[in-house]
C-alpha cells in the first residue's frame, strides 16, 4: 500500500495535532510553572550562543595581546595594571554564564519534574473521571480496552512527554541563534549541515511509524501480557494456580506472547540500526567536511583564529544540537500517538444518557415497574438475550426471578438499571419510561447487589460506605446498616472493627470468608434509601441462619418498597410475593410459591428436584 509522500508527511506530523490540546491541558495543570519553565528554557537556550561568542572574543583578545610586551611582575599586577581589562571583562562574564547556566539547569528540572507530575496526575484523573462517564457496554468491547491500554500509557508518566516536547522548543532556539551566527560567517555551511541531516530524519520518522504501527497491533498480545502477569503473580489467583498446577501453563502462554511481540520489536530495531548507523554517517562526513573548509579559510586568513574557534565550536554544538532535535522529534512522534489514543478515549460519548428535559423517578412508587415487550441483543451477538419479555413488579411486591443459567435474569437488572438499553420495547415505572428519567437519579432510587458484587481493598467501613458514598463519615448510618446486612458480627471480629482494611493487597488488610464478604455487601443495599431493591443471588454464600436472618430483615425494610431478588435456592425463592420463571429470555410461568406447586410446570419441577436432594 503505497501513498503519496505528501500525504505520508502529512500523516507524520499529523501526530503533532493534538499537541496544542496538551498545551491547554498543561497550562490548566499550573500557568505559574508553565510560564517559569518557559522562562528559565529561553535563558538556557541563548547560552551556548553566547559562551561561543565569549570565547572567539577571548582568543582574539589573547592572540592582539600576545603582540605585546610579556607583563613585569605577578599576575596580579599584570590584571591590575596590565592592558588586559577587555580580556578581564570576557572572562568575567564566561564565568557569570557558566554560574547561570548551572542554576537554570537546575532550576529547570525542578520546575519541570513538579509541572511533570501535576500533568501527570491530571491525565490519570482525567481518565478516571471520563471512564465513570462510559457505558458497561462500552466497557465490555475489546477495542475499547485496547484504546484504554494504549491511552494509559499517556498517564503511566513513563514518556515525559511533556519535558521532551520543552527540551525541543528550546534545543530549536539555541540552534537557530547558533544557526543564524554562523550564517553571518558562512550561510551555505549550514545548509550543508541541515542537508546532510534529512536522511536521518526521515529515516527515523519512518521507524517510528513503524514501530507504532507494531504496538498498535499489538496492543492485544500486550493487554494478554498483562493478564497473565497479573493472575500469574496475583494474591487472589495464587490458591487455584497451585492446586491446578497452572503455573507451568500461565508462563508457557506469556512466553509465547512475549516471543511474538520480542520478535517483530527485535527485527524492527535491527533494521533501525543498521540505516541509522548509515544515516549518522552521511552527517558526520558532512560535519567533517565543513570542519576542513573553515579550517582551510583560517589558513588562508579569511577568518581569525577567534572565527575558528567560534565556528568550530558552533559547528560541533549544532551538529549536536540538530541531531538531538532529531531524535528528540522522532521520539515524541510516537509519543504523540498515544495523545491521539489518550484524546480519542477522551472523546468517546456514552450513548445512553439522560435526557435533555428529565422526569423525577416516581418516589415512592405507587402502581410499580413494568416491562413491555422487551427485547434485547448484547451488542455484537445475534442471540436475543430477553425477547418479548412482560413483566411486572407491583409497588411493595418482592417478586423473584428463577430460571436455569443463562435464562435473562442479570441482564434484565441490567436493563432496570439502564446499564444496557433495549432494543425493544419499553421499561416504566409509574408509566414513565427509565429513558425519560434522569440518569443518577434513577440509579439513585435503585439498591443492588450483583452476585459478582466488589470486594474493594478499603476499610470495612469504606466496603459498607460505597453503598452511599455521600454518607462515608456517617459512622452511626454505616453501624445501623452493618447491623442490617448482619456484618456487625463479621466487624465485632476484626481487631480494628470498623477501620479494618479488608483485602491482602493492602497493609494489615484482614481476608473474610466467601460469606462474610455477602453479608458487607448486602449491609451495602441498606446504606440507600431505595425505592426498588435488587438482589442477585444475595444470600448463595450464606450459611442457613444467616440466610433467614437477612430475609427476616429484608422484609422489615420492603415496607412500602418494591424488591426484585434473583436466587437458585429455593427457601430464597418461596418467601416472595410472586415468582416468575424465565427460560429463554422469556417469562414461562408466574404466581405464588403455592399456585406454581399446584400448576405442576416447571418451577414445580425445580423444588421438587432441589428438596429431592435434601431427603
Ligand atoms: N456482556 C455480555 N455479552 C454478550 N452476551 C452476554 C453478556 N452477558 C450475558 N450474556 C448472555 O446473555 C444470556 C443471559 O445472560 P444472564 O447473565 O442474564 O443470565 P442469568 O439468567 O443471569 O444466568 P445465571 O443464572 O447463570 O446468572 C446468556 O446466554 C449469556 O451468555
Amino acid at each position: 500500500m503505497h501513498q503519496p509522500w505528501s500525504a505520508r508527511l502529512r500523516r507524520r506530523f499529523g501526530v503533532y495535532a493534538h499537541v496544542p490540546r496538551m498545551f491547554r491541558q498543561i497550562w490548566r495543570c499550573s500557568p505559574a510553572l508553565t510560564v517559569s519553565s518557559i522562562c528559565l528554557r529561553l535563558v538556557q537556550a541563548i547560552q551556548p550562543p553566547l559562551a561561543l561568542y565569549l570565547g572567539k572574543l577571548i582568543v582574539d583578545e589573547v592572540i592582539r595581546l600576545g603582540g605585546h610586551a610579556m607583563p613585569t611582575g605577578s599576575l596580579a599586577h599584570w590584571a591590575l595594571h596590565g592592558p588586559a581589562t577587555r580580556l578581564e571583562i570576557w572572562i568575567a562574564l564566561e564565568f557569570a554564564l557558566i554560574i547561570l547556566s548551572d542554576l537554570t539547569s537546575r532550576a529547570i528540572s525542578l520546575v519541570d519534574g513538579l509541572l511533570n507530575e501535576r500533568y501527570i496526575n491530571a491525565v490519570s484523573l482525567a481518565l478516571m473521571e471520563h471512564s465513570a462517564t462510559l457505558d458497561l457496554q462500552q466497557f465490555e468491547s475489546s477495542a475499547l480496552q485496547d484504546l484504554l491500554e494504549r491511552a494509559r500509557r499517556q498517564a503511566s508518566g513513563r514518556n515525559n512527554l511533556l519535558v521532551q516536547l520543552f527540551n525541543i522548543a528550546q534545543t530549536t532556539v539555541t540552534a537557530l541563534m547558533l544557526a543564524a551566527g554562523v550564517l553571518t560567517f558562512a550561510p551555505w555551511l549550514v545548509m550543508v549541515l541541515i542537508v546532510a541531516l534529512l536522511p536521518a530524519a526521515a529515516g527515523e520518522a519512518h521507524f517510528n511509524a513503524e514501530g507504532y504501527r507494531l504496538i498498535r497491533a499489538k496492543t492485544a498480545e500486550r493487554r494478554e501480557m498483562e493478564y497473565l502477569r497479573h493472575v500469574g503473580s496475583s494474591a487472589e489467583h495464587a490458591k487455584e494456580l497451585k492446586l491446578f498446577g497452572l503455573g507451568g501453563f500461565l508462563v508457557g502462554r506469556f512466553s509465547k506472547a512475549a516471543a511474538a511481540v520480542l520478535e517483530q520489536n527485535r527485527r524492527l530495531a535491527l533494521r533501525r540500526f543498521a540505516w541509522s548507523g548509515a544515516f549518522a554517517a552521511i552527517g558526520s562526513v558532512a560535519y567533517y567536511g565543513v570542519y576542513i573548509v573553515i579550517v582551510w579559510d583560517t589558513v588562508n586568513g579569511r577568518f581569525s583564529v577567534g572565527d575558528l574557534t567560534f565556528l568550530s565550536g558552533s559547528f560541533l554544538r549544532l551538529h549536536g544540537l540538530l541531531s538531538s532535535l532529531l531524535l528528540g522529534v522522532t521520539q515524541t512522534a510516537s509519543q504523540a500517538q498515544y495523545l491521539d489514543d489518550f484524546f480519542a478515549f477522551l472523546d468517546l460519548r456514552p450513548a445512553i444518557l439522560s435526557p435533555p428535559v428529565s422526569c423525577p423517578f416516581p418516589s415512592p412508587i405507587r402502581q410499580g415497574i413494568r416491562f413491555e415487550n422487551v427485547g434485547f441483543r448484547y451488542p455484537g451477538t445475534d442471540r436475543w438475550a430477553i425477547r418479548g419479555l412482560d413483566l411486572h413488579i407491583g409497588a411493595g411486591e418482592t417478586v423473584a426471578l428463577v430460571g436455569e443459567n443463562g435464562a435473562g435474569k442479570t441482564t434484565i437488572v441490567k436493563l432496570l438499571t439502564r446499564l444496557y438499553e433495549p432494543d425493544e420495547g419499553q421499561i416504566t415505572v409509574d408509566g414513565v419510561s427509565l429513558r425519560d428519567m434522569d440518569l443518577a437519579d434513577l440509579r439513585a432510587h435503585i439498591g443492588v447487589i450483583f452476585q459478582d458484587f466488589i470486594r474493594y481493598s478499603l476499610t470495612a467501613s469504606e466496603n459498607i460506605a460505597v453503598g452511599r458514598i455521600e454518607a462515608l463519615d456517617d459512622t452511626a448510618r454505616i453501624t445501623a446498616a452493618a447491623h442490617e446486612g448482619l456484618a456487625d458480627g463479621v466487624m465485632a471480629k476484626l481487631p480494628m472493627g470498623l477501620d479494618q482494611p479488608l483485602g491482602k493487597r493492602v497493609a494489615k488488610g484482614r481476608e473474610l470468608s466467601g460469606g462474610e464478604w455477602q453479608k458487607i455487601a448486602i449491609s451495602r443495599a441498606y446504606m440507600r434509601d431505595a425505592d426498588l431493591l435488587i438482589l442477585d443471588e444475595p444470600t448463595s454464600a450464606l450459611d442457613a441462619r444467616a440466610e433467614t436472618d437477612v430475609f427476616e430483615r429484608l422484609r422489615a425494610l420492603r415496607q412500602g418498597k418494591a424488591a426484585l431478588v434473583i436466587s437458585h435456592r429455593f427457601s430464597t425463592v418461596r418467601t416472595a410475593d410472586r415468582i416468575v420463571v424465565l427460560e429463554h429470555g422469556r417469562v414461562l410461568e408466574a404466581g405464588t410459591h403455592e399456585q406454581l406447586l399446584a400448576h405442576g410446570g416447571r418451577y414445580a419441577e425445580l423444588f421438587e428436584l432441589q428438596a429431592a436432594g435434601y431427603q
